[in-house]
């Protein structure tokens, strides 16, 4: 019909590029307020996703919204490369202040976090000489050439890993696939043999692996992977880009995990769904040379106003205190559930960095990424959005706005408890979610 035809979803079908697409449902998306995105016609989706988690502040929040708008009236200095702006200066003065660390510090600014990580890699390798790189299987940490190289995240095998990339085996105390001492017994017998330590410039991480199944490592093992990096001058990189700005309860992810990162790296929820990103490093790093990472509107006034609302909001809002709870409840709930579905075989995860791994009742196994694709599909239908990670495709993630409320948890767990329903009743077909198996 014409109706169809004008809508907002065929018009994308018509224009939009499929390689840029990480599609789930068929949202299409006019609006938001509060925790909820507004759908093409009007309808209301609770959105315990943030948009793959920028959105830690929801939506309209007026804040953001006022602070964007008044940047956006002079837009005076908008290239941060080629003079100071107030809000860039303000913002990284903020950041310094936030991120424990020792030594003389600098912050780069980007636009997302795979250029964050793309920055970080090369300047590490400049500046300290040493070209090999630490990173672990299920990593994502960017999509960018740079940054997908050292990622090992499933969707990275549309490109190669750099040569010299040592990829481990992160531990998954759910699956127990390698136990920590057996990842650390590994690097060991690499570092004596195939990786040289002295070669090896930085090893990145992430502090809770998020699109690689939302695994929260064994408790000590990210501290002992850092002490042995200590010992060979290797620089530990610790991604922030999707669990850090008060996601897990803490500020920082990597707080819960007893770092000290030499650089840690930021994204996504800094910009608070405007793109930015930044890079803190020690000044011999992040000072190695003019003119080495440069993008003409990094750090301009108006994402880095956005950036400023979002680490003010995080401060005066207790957004981490609020992750803390009401993540406590949605992963009791989601716990409480699982005693009715055998499908759910775990709930893991920190603050509102909550993931499901999905099971076959029977056998354990992970469940095939259909009837993921399906849960999340139902889940639409019923009125809430979310994807899925995992490098078996069963693992369902949830990052809601950092504002989530409680009562939204007990809608949130309603609508799963009937889509799970729902799915192993058979009520969604193959044919529907075809379109919506992206990785
Ligand atoms: C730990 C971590 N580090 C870096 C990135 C890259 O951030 P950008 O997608 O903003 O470039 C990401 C992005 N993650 C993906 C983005 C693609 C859609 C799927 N969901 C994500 O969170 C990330 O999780």
């Amino acid at each position: 019909s014409t109706a169809e035809s004008s809508s907002l979803r065929a018009r994308d079908a018509r224009v939009i590029a499929n390689i840029g697409r990480l599609r789930f449902s068929p949202l299409a998306v006019v609006g938001g307020v509060g925790n909820r995105l507004i759908e093409e016609g009007g309808r209301q989706v609770l959105d315990l996703s943030a948009s793959c988690g920028p959105a830690i502040l929801g939506y309209s929040h007026a804040g953001l919204a006022a602070a964007v708008a008044d940047a956006c009236k002079s837009m005076a200095g908008a290239s941060l490369l080629a003079y100071p702006n107030e809000n860039a200066v303000a913002l990284a003065e903020e950041l310094l202040r936030i991120t424990p660390g020792s030594g003389e510090r600098r912050v780069w600014f980007g636009h997302s976090g795979s250029d964050a990580n793309d920055c970080a890699m090369r300047v590490l390798q400049a500046a300290t000489g040493r070209s090999r790189f630490i990173s672990f299987i299920g990593s994502y940490h960017g999509n960018l050439s740079g940054s997908m190289s050292i990622s090992g995240h499933t969707a990275m095998t549309h490109s190669l890993p750099r040569a010299g990339l040592l990829l481990l085996p992160y531990p998954d105390p759910y699956r127990n696939n390698f136990t920590a001492d057996e990842v650390l017994k590994l690097l060991d017998y690499q570092f004596a043999t195939t990786c040289p330590p002295h070669q090896v410039a930085a090893v990145f991480l992430e502090p809770l692996m998020s699109d690689g199944g939302l695994i929260v490592p064994p408790p000590g093992f990210l501290k002992a992977l850092q002490d042995r990096c200590r010992k060979h001058g290797i620089r530990v990189v610790v991604d922030e880009v999707k669990v850090g700005l008060g996601r897990t309860g803490k500020i920082h992810c990597f707080e819960h995990e007893g770092l000290e990162p030499d650089v840690v790296v930021f994204g996504k929820a800094l910009g608070g769904g405007l793109p930015l990103s930044a890079v803190v490093g020690p000044k011999e790093i992040m000072d190695h040379a003019p003119a080495f990472a440069l993008q003409t509107t990094a750090g301009n006034p108006v994402a880095t106003a956005a950036g400023r609302v979002v680490l003010r909001a995080l401060k005066e809002e207790g957004l981490a205190a609020n992750a803390e709870r009401v993540g406590n409840a949605f992963m009791h709930g989601l716990r409480a559930l699982g005693k009715d579905h055998s499908i759910i075989g775990n709930v893991r995860g920190r603050g509102l960095a909550v993931g499901v791994e999905l099971i076959d009742g029977n056998t354990g196994e992970p469940v095939p990424v259909v009837t993921t694709a399906k849960i999340i599909y139902r889940a639409y239908q019923l009125g809430a959005a979310f994807v899925y990670v995992g490098l078996r495709g069963n693992v369902l993630e949830f990052t809601p706005p950092l504002t989530l409320t409680e009562a939204e948890v007990g809608e949130a767990l309603g609508i799963i408890d009937q889509a799970l329903r729902d799915v192993i009743a058979g009520r969604v077909s193959d044919a529907e979610v075809a379109p919506f198996m992206m990785w």
